[in-house]
C-alpha cells in the first residue's frame, strides 16, 4: 500500500494540496472550514476552545489592539489536539498598525529577507522608501517593473532562520520587535502558555497566485512552546495534516486577523498552504478602517495611528496580497544551543562543496 502510494507520487495530502490548488476548472471550497461568522454549517470536527481571560487585562489587551480575552472566539478541533484556532481578535481598526509594521518596520534591516540574497545591503535597506512612490501613483497603463515591496517574499526576525541548513544559530541572531515580542507573549498567555518568548519570526508574503509546500516547523529546539501564527490581508485555505507527510489534512480558511496557535500534540503537525483566496468583502473593509482609530487609543498604547499616507500605500499592496507572521520560540528557558550545531562552521561547509 504504501509503496503503491509512493509511486504514484499521490498521497492524500498531495492530492489535497494539488486540488485546493488547481485554477482550471476551480475547486470546490464547501469543505472548507470557515470560523468567521456564525459558522452557517457548523462541522463536526469544529469544539469550542477555553482561553484563560485572567491572564490578560483588558487594557493590556486594548494596547496591543486586541479585543478582551472574554470576547474571543476560540476554536479547536477533533482529532488535533494542542491547536487552536482564534478567530480575529483584533479590534476593529487596530489591524492596520500590524500591517503597517509587517510591510515598513519589520523589512528593515537588520532584519534578512529574501531580496537580500541578490541584492547588496544597500539596495536592500529601505523597501518601503523605494516601492511607495511607485505603489501610491495610478497605474500608467505601461508595464511597469516590480518594486522591492512586491518582490518581498519572506523576512526573518530574531534567530533568523537558514533556510539552507533548516536551522538557527547563536551568532545570527538580531533584536526581536519589542511590539510583537509582547503580541505574541499575551496570545500566548491567553492560550495557557505563560512565559512564551518570541525569539524568531518568519513572515511571508503571498501574492494571489503563491503558495507554500507541506512542511513541518521542527527546527526549534524546544517543541514544549507553541508556534503562533498570525494573518493579514487576502484569505487562504490552510491544510493541518498529521505527524506524517501523507496523513490526510483538513482544509480551513485563515483570514485577516486570524490566528493558530499550535501547540502539544499539533505542535509538529505537517501544513501547508495551496492557495490564497480573496478576503470576504466585509472582512476587509470593515476591519481595516484606520482612520477612525486614533481618538480610541490609550497613552501608553503598543498600536499608533497609521498615517493616511502609509495606508494609502498598505490597503493598496493588500488587496491583492496575504501576509503571515509566525512567531517561535527556539530554545527554552536556560537552553542553548548545542556546539555541534553551530551554523556558521554549517554554512562555511555548504559554501566549500
Ligand atoms: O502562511 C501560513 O499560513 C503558514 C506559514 C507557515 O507555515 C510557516 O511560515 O511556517
Ligand atoms: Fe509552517
Amino acid at each position: 500500500m504504501a509503496a503503491s502510494l509512493v509511486q504514484s507520487g499521490e498521497d492524500a495530502f498531495r492530492k489535497m494540496f494539488k486540488f485546493y490548488k488547481r485554477r482550471n476548472p476551480p475547486p470546490d471550497f464547501c469543505h472548507v472550514i470557515d470560523f468567521s461568522g456564525g459558522i452557517p454549517n457548523p462541522d463536526p470536527k469544529v469544539v469550542p476552545a477555553k482561553l484563560d481571560p485572567a491572564t490578560v487585562s483588558d487594557v493590556e489587551a486594548a494596547r496591543l489592539g486586541l479585543q478582551p480575552v472574554r470576547d474571543w472566539r476560540a476554536f479547536g478541533l477533533q482529532g488535533y489536539p494542542g491547536f487552536i484556532f482564534i478567530s480575529n481578535p483584533f479590534m476593529r481598526g487596530s489591524q492596520p498598525f500590524w500591517v503597517r509594521q509587517c510591510l515598513k518596520i519589520y523589512p528593515q534591516k537588520p532584519n534578512i529577507c529574501n531580496l537580500d540574497i541578490h541584492m547588496s545591503p544597500s539596495d536592500t535597506q529601505d523597501i518601503w522608501g523605494k516601492s511607495v512612490h511607485a505603489l501610491s501613483s495610478p497605474p500608467s497603463g505601461k508595464r511597469e517593473p516590480k518594486t522591492l515591496l512586491e518582490r518581498l517574499r519572506w523576512v526573518t526576525l530574531g534567530y533568523h532562520y537558514n533556510w539552507d541548513t533548516k536551522t538557527y544559530s547563536a551568532d545570527h541572531y538580531t533584536h526581536f520587535p519589542a511590539d510583537l515580542h509582547l503580541l505574541s507573549f499575551q496570545i500566548a498567555a491567553a492560550c495557557g502558555f505563560p512565559g512564551f518568548n518570541a525569539q524568531a519570526g518568519i513572515l511571508n508574503y503571498y501574492r494571489s497566485d503563491s503558495s507554500l509546500g507541506i512542511h513541518v516547523d521542527e527546527s526549534e529546539l524546544d517543541h514544549s512552546q507553541p508556534l503562533l501564527s498570525l494573518s493579514f490581508g487576502q484569505s487562504a485555505i490552510f491544510l493541518l495534516g498529521g505527524t506524517h507527510r501523507e496523513d490526510p489534512p483538513t482544509a480551513l480558511y485563515m483570514h485577516s486577523g486570524d490566528m493558530m496557535v499550535m501547540s502539544g500534540q499539533s505542535r509538529l503537525l505537517y501544513h501547508a498552504v495551496p492557495r490564497i483566496v480573496p478576503a470576504p468583502k466585509e472582512h476587509v473593509t470593515l476591519e481595516m478602517e484606520c482612520c477612525s482609530m486614533a481618538p480610541s487609543l490609550q497613552d501608553n498604547a503598543v498600536v499608533e495611528p497609521v498615517s493616511k499616507q502609509d495606508w494609502a500605500v498598505c490597503s493598496q499592496y493588500i488587496q491583492s496580497s496575504r501576509v503571515n507572521v509566525t512567531v517561535r520560540q527556539v530554545l527554552g528557558p536556560g537552553q542553548s544551543f548545542p556546539e555541534t550545531l553551530d551554523a556558521g562552521q554549517a554554512w562555511t561547509g555548504r559554501q566549500q562543496e
